[in-house]
């Protein structure tokens, strides 16, 4: 079916031109192709080969997950109630020692499972092995920006070994899926990489003319060796080694003086918000309402479900609007409305992505999401934006489309085999575990 029809839908846009439509959305092909409020013209509805009916459902465009680390769905559940450099150096990295590619793929397919049923249609995800990674999107259908993490606390001839992995990857990999796949490079962190070793990859990332992806400022530690080790903070430390020469984006910027702020801003440096995440670790709480004044695009990441320990993105998305408002004693800090472009089209203006998905608007891709909104927790109709954020959770979604194919029909996943991945998945975290 190349051009197909929703009809009596209520949509949030995300649009500023028009944020709230009453009425019809047809896609042909990968795109969406037009729109309009009120019953879908003649012409319309003779060229759909096929029609969705949008009673009782909310559509909106899906989720963009701007930080993550799929695979570790494996780990969900292993290391709870610990602080970021305990929890990695004591638990994460020895289990991810002995991920195999198998392992990854299990992990991935997992966490690709739990994004799609809860509305999120494109993720950012970083890692090893990232082959297999690539396959899953492929096979799922999903869109990402996949990027092979580097860790460079290791001898220089495994620094260069990695580096050149990842220039492999993010050379071979990226256009494909039909376009859905797009990579990046990435040093892990300023505190895992050596100053010379992010110069390469700086470098790297302009031969390709690729963007970069760091954590950076997670915790106040991090701040406090970087400034022992370097005499200077994260954020001026990464503009020296010219990280923000490229496209970038940084997850987390929890330790951020008003400097660091005005030179992101003054960089376009995109700031990945993991609100869950770093209450989990007890890293503190980013500052994103200066960010966001500042004109940083601010987007969301839910981390691993090591650390979250799920991958719902409306979580984060009420967190960020709930989260902010009693930090600051300011119920504006992030409204609604922001924290749903947060989750939209912020995430995709994060990576590359604004004019493509993000948004209901004739010309960019078709990556919806439809919510039951015949539940309970929707009613009454006042004002289904606010119900989004506040109401709303990833158990909700009913549909899911990207391309214009459907990933999500009626809960149930079209691309992925769910008993599968569980069985293969609880398999792998047994032979992980030992
Ligand atoms: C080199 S692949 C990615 C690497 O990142 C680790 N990781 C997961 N969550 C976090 C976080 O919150 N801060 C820093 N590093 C994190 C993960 O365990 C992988 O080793
Ligand atoms: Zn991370």
């Amino acid at each position: 079916m190349n051009r197909w029809l929703i009809e009596n839908a209520t949509m949030i846009t995300m649009d500023p031109a028009k944020p709230v439509l009453e009425g019809w959305l047809s896609v042909d092909g990968s795109k969406i192709a037009a729109m309009g409020a009120g019953s879908a013209p003649e012409e319309e509805k003779r060229q759909a080969g096929g029609t969705v009916n949008g009673d009782g459902l909310l559509f909106m465009p899906g989720l963009i997950n701007t930080h993550g680390h799929a695979a570790m769905s494996l780990l969900r559940g292993l290391a709870d109630d610990l602080k970021l450099q305990e929890w990695l150096e004591n638990h994460m990295w020895p289990m991810e020692a002995k991920f195999t590619g198998d392992d990854v793929y299990w992990g991935t397919s997992l966490a690709a499972a739990e994004m799609i049923l809860s509305g999120t249609t494109t993720f950012v995800d970083m890692y090893d092995h990232m082959d297999r990674v690539a396959e899953v999107v492929e096979q799922s259908g999903m869109r990402a920006s996949l990027t092979r993490g580097v860790i460079g606390l290791c001898p220089p001839d495994v620094q260069t070994a990695k580096l050149n992995e990842a220039i492999s990857f993010a050379r071979d990999w990226h256009g494909k899926a039909d376009g859905r796949i797009q990579t990046m490079m990435s040093p892990h962190a300023p505190y895992t990489c050596p100053p010379d070793y992010i110069e390469r990859i700086v470098a790297a990332a302009h031969e390709l003319g690729l963007p970069l992806h760091t954590h950076m400022s997670e915790t106040a530690a991090e701040v406090a060796q970087n400034l022992k080790d370097y005499g200077v903070r994260p954020v001026e430390h990464l503009d020296r080694l010219g990280l923000f020469s490229r496209p970038s984006l940084v997850a987390h910027a929890v330790h951020l003086n008003d400097e660091e702020i005005a030179i992101l801003a003054e960089r376009g440096v995109a700031v990945s918000h993991n609100p869950v995440s770093n209450l989990k670790l007890a890293s503190g709480v980013a500052r994103v309402p200066e960010l966001l004044r500042a004109g940083v695009a601010v987007s969301l990441g839910t981390d691993s479900a090591a650390s979250n320990n799920n991958l719902d993105l409306f979580e984060e998305i009420r967190l960020a609007a709930l989260l902010h408002k009693g930090v600051s004693g300011d119920p504006t800090a992030v409204p609604a409305a922001e924290a749903l472009r947060m989750g939209t089209v912020y995430g995709a203006k994060s990576i590359g992505l604004d004019g493509v998905t993000g948004m209901l608007k004739p010309g960019m891709r078709a990556d919806l999401i439809a919510l039951d909104i015949r539940k309970p927790h929707f009613v009454p109709a006042t004002d289904y934006m606010s119900h989004l954020v506040y109401s709303a959770s990833g158990a909700d979604v009913a549909h899911v489309w990207v391309d214009g194919k459907q990933l999500l029909k009626n809960r149930e996943l079209l691309t992925l085999d769910a008993e599968k991945i569980r069985f293969e998945a609880q398999r792998a975290f047994g032979r992980l575990k030992g």
